[in-house]
């Protein structure tokens, strides 16, 4: 079945079909590095997570990229008050996103710009877009260039505003634009800034604008055309607007469906910096396990508001703890016999229905739930064969959802990557040597463990399986 996918402009869903066969090109506005991340970031990322698996898991080869927006006001204001670099004060908050990410499973991009790589690209855009007659630079002597938003007759077609209707932009001098709308591509540098902060450019020194940043990375790292460009619904406008009305004004046709996620809320406003009302990524993950975070963050479906109140981790733990309680009967259940370990890693046909509609994750969850459900019941009634179907059926399902409590990623005390890489082989040789023991080649087994001795592995033989912990 061909998966289908809300696309925000054509306010429809729209069947997905890859502009190259078998290939995903997939660009995601990630954060300006100017605070903490807060978890409405991390469901941003997240939702994309669950997308980017499932474009996976469907056979389709995914290059994905997420920015960091690294130079901005907000940046420089932030860094003046903190009295440290603008850059300095962005590399640390970058760090943290990055650390949330890892916490909660969030696959590492293929590639992640930092906009300030990616100057030149930025220019050259602009120039494109003054040679086409779309920009101009002020005529007061600032140094900014602003987009001609009258010049473009499609200015709007992403939310579908009329001229007359649309918000002024905020980011270009009202005294020097043609139009209330037109809105900046290159800030000229400003007395107080920074040196550091200002690229030497044609219209003189300055900065990028914050929307001609993506339009740029877009192109430079997916080409002019690419398949999936996502971002929160607050971005939709102006900066996704703007996005593409400079892209095809400089004669790209640059993404094929726009992917909206709904907000994370607190009492019905967004939660942002701004605003001051936000649950900060690390206080939730002290909350609690980095499996039920991430559980709790991606239970609801993609486009729909999320409505942060205390008690909503509580009910992510219940759903996460019937999955485990499961998996670890099973596996008690199964150990020794000869469905022990043994698994297809196919999903049902009704969790892939869910997750090709518009990645309805609150239904393949419910078919998740379903499946442990059975695979108790199939316990139950002691009948092996369909409790290890069951059991290989959630560890499928789980594993694309990213929630596989039996992934390394989340069964080792620490997230470093080296930590998750070493525990992926020593559970991989233990299977082997599981395997071994099983066809009586027990010569193979123990030359396995000698191997992980030696490496300063101690192995414990438990009922329910082998354990391995440093010396
Ligand atoms: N409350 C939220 N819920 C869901 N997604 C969000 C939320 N806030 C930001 N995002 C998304 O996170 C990504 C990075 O956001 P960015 O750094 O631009 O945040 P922002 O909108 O400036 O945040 P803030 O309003 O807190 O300053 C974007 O795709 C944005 O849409
Ligand atoms: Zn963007």
């Amino acid at each position: 079945m061909t998966m289908q996918l809300y696309d925000s402009k054509a306010q429809a869903l729209r069947d997905f079909v890859p502009l190259e066969a078998g290939q995903v090109s997939m660009y995601v506005c990630g954060p300006t590095v100017q605070s903490s991340p807060h978890i409405g970031h991390l469901r941003s990322a997240l939702v994309y997570d669950q997308l980017r698996r499932w474009l996976s898991y469907r056979g389709l080869n995914v290059t994905f990229v997420r920015n960091v927006t690294d130079i901005d006001d907000k940046i420089l204001i932030n860094a003046q008050g903190s009295k440290e670099q603008w850059w300095a004060l962005a590399y640390r908050y970058e760090l943290e996103f990055t650390a949330g990410y890892q916490r909660l499973g969030i696959l590492a991009p293929t590639y992640e710009p930092r906009a300030t790589a990616s100057i030149t690209e930025m220019q050259t855009l602009i120039s494109t877009l003054i040679e086409r007659g779309h920009a101009y630079a002020a005529p007061d002597e600032s140094g900014d260039v602003y987009f001609d938003s009258a010049s473009w007759a499609a200015y709007g077609a992403l939310t579908h505003q009329s001229p007359g209707n649309m918000e002024a932009a905020t980011d270009a001098s009202p005294r020097a634009k043609r139009d209330p709308r037109d809105f900046a591509l290159w800030k000229g540098a400003k007395e107080g800034e920074p040196a550091s902060a200002a690229w030497p450019s044609p219209w003189g020194q300055g900065r990028p604008g914050w929307h001609i940043e993506c339009s740029a990375m877009a192109a430079r790292y997916l080409g002019d055309h690419f398949d999936i460009h996502g971002g929160g619904l607050d971005l939709r406008f102006p900066h996704h607007e703007n996005e593409l009305a400079q892209s095809n004004a400089a004669g790209s046709d640059f993404a094929n469906y726009w992917v909206h996620n709904g907000l994370v809320n607190v009492n019905g406003q967004k939660m942002s910096k701004s605003l001051g009302n936000s649950v900060f990524a690390a206080e939730l993950l002290d909350q609690a396990r980095s499996i039920v975070v991430r559980y709790f963050l991606g239970a609801a479906h993609y486009r729909s508001t999320i409505d942060y109140n205390d008690g909503s981790l509580a009910e992510a733990e219940a759903a996460l703890e019937r999955v485990e309680s499961f998996l670890d009967r099973a596996d008690r259940r199964l150990s020794g016999t000869r469905f022990a370990g043994s698994g297809v890693e196919v999903v049902p046909e009704d969790f892939a229905t869910a997750m090709d509609d518009d990645l309805a994750v609150p239904q393949a969850l419910g078919v998740l739930h379903d499946t442990v459900r059975a695979g108790n019941a199939a316990l139950d009634a002691e009948d092996l064969h369909a409790a290890a179907s069951a059991r290989s059926e959630v560890l499928a399902m789980s594993e694309v959802l990213g929630i596989n409590p039996l992934s390394p990623g989340w069964t080792v005390a620490t997230d470093e990557p080296a930590m998750v890489a070493l525990s992926a082989l020593v559970e991989r040789l233990l299977g082997d040597r599981t395997l071994a023991r099983e066809n009586r080649d027990y010569a193979a087994a123990d030359r396995i463990r000698d191997e992980l001795v030696a490496a300063g592995i101690t192995i414990e033989d438990t009922p329910s399986g082998a354990h391995w912990s440093f010396d």
